[in-house]
């Protein structure tokens, strides 16, 4: 994966990366190309977790537990807060809860923080409008009490999976954005669109081309980082198809995702691989951001660099991706 772009490449690219300003522990970049769901019902996969090498852990509580499991599934969850591994192959891991309308979260909050540790974030999928973070904020207060959920390093992911919420968009993460602000509540930077949900919802027919969708994925990228937050894709569910699955990632990423939602080990890598930049666009941004430095000392705003012209978004893009690789294990 990252090695094979080239060692060297890859730490001179770093050391260059340096000297850019780090990020503060609470407003840290998380990479999340790819998100793999563990059903918490399963003790076996729930046991492989610490050592699978995939950017996102979702410890899953929702859709990928039986009603007749998620009791079972949420202690599970607390008794692996409780044993926190002394080390994760991951950059994060996140516990997927049940949605508000599901008339679980409560349930699930409560027996989670029986225990003192925090997942690095709380994920919660189905959030349909500003009244369901209203809930969630207040579920949590309600569970775990003011001072353990204000200004933490817990992260919160949501998931858009109604053609309301899609709609609502801009209200939902402008909420979500003043509920961190103005409550200290999780700082939410990423949001997923739940698009299973979301065909049912709409009464479409899933396909692994996903013309279905397409309109729905793009306004999505776009209200998302209107708002600042990282796009997670779709879940592309045939997951032996890997041709397939690669063809939607490039094709997502083009399209301005920052990551995918996978099902399997299987699809890991495939999938982390795409959404790492190749070794020619770390080159392209790194010489970018030197010129357009030195052409902002020289009075320059626009320029032309191999043979396009360059201007300030142009220097956001390659600022996105230098942030992406710094921020990647080796
Ligand atoms: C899809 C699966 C049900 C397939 O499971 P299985 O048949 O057991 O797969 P394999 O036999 O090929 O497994 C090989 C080994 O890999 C381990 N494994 C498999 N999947 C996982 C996993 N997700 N995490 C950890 N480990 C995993 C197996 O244990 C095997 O190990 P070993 O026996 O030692 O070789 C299964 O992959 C699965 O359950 N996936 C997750 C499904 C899920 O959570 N779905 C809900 C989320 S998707 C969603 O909700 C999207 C969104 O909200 C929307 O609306 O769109
Ligand atoms: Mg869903």
């Amino acid at each position: 994966m990252f090695i094979r772009l080239g060692k060297r490449s890859i730490q001179q690219f770093r050391h260059f990366c340096s000297g850019t300003g780090a990020s503060s522990s609470n407003d840290k970049y998380v990479p999340r190309r790819a998100l793999l769901y563990v059903p918490a019902s399963n003790p076996k996969m729930l046991d492989k977790a610490p050592k699978l090498q995939v950017d996102c852990l979702v410890l899953e509580l929702e859709d990928g537990v039986a009603l007749t499991a998620k009791a079972e599934a949420r202690q599970n969850i607390r008794k692996y807060l409780d044993n926190w591994p002394q080390q994760h192959a991951c950059h994060e891991v996140g516990v997927r809860v049940n949605s508000v309308s599901s008339g679980l979260l409560a349930d699930d909050v409560t027996e989670l923080a029986k225990s003192s540790k925090l997942p690095d974030a709380f994920m919660v999928p189905k959030i349909d409008s500003v009244d369901d973070l209203n809930t969630v904020w207040k579920t949590f207060r309600s569970a775990y009490g003011d001072q353990r959920i204000r200004n933490t390093p817990t992260r919160m992911v949501i998931w858009i999976e109604s053609a309301r919420a899609l709609l609502d968009m801009p209200q939902i993460l402008k909420a979500a954005s003043t509920l961190h602000k103005s409550a200290q509540f999780f700082r939410t930077d990423a949001v997923v669109f739940g698009s299973d949900d979301y065909c049912a919802d709409i009464g479409a027919t899933r396909s692994n081309d996903a013309t279905e969708i397409m309109y729905a994925r793009q306004h999505f990228v776009a209200c998302c980082k209107a708002y600042g937050m990282q796009a997670i894709d779709a879940v592309y569910i045939d997951y032996k198809d890997v041709e397939g699955l690669k063809k939607q990632c490039e094709q997502g990423k083009s399209w301005g995702f920052n990551g995918k939602q996978v099902i399997h080990p299987t699809q890991i890598g495939t999938v982390q691989d795409c959404f790492l930049p190749s070794a020619e666009r770390i080159d392209w941004a790194t010489e970018l951001i030197k010129e357009f430095e030195q052409h902002q000392r020289g009075g320059k705003g626009a320029f032309t660099f191999r043979g396009h012209m360059i201007d300030r978004p142009l220097l956001l893009q390659a600022k996105n991706v230098v942030e992406l690789v710094r921020n990647v294990k080796k």
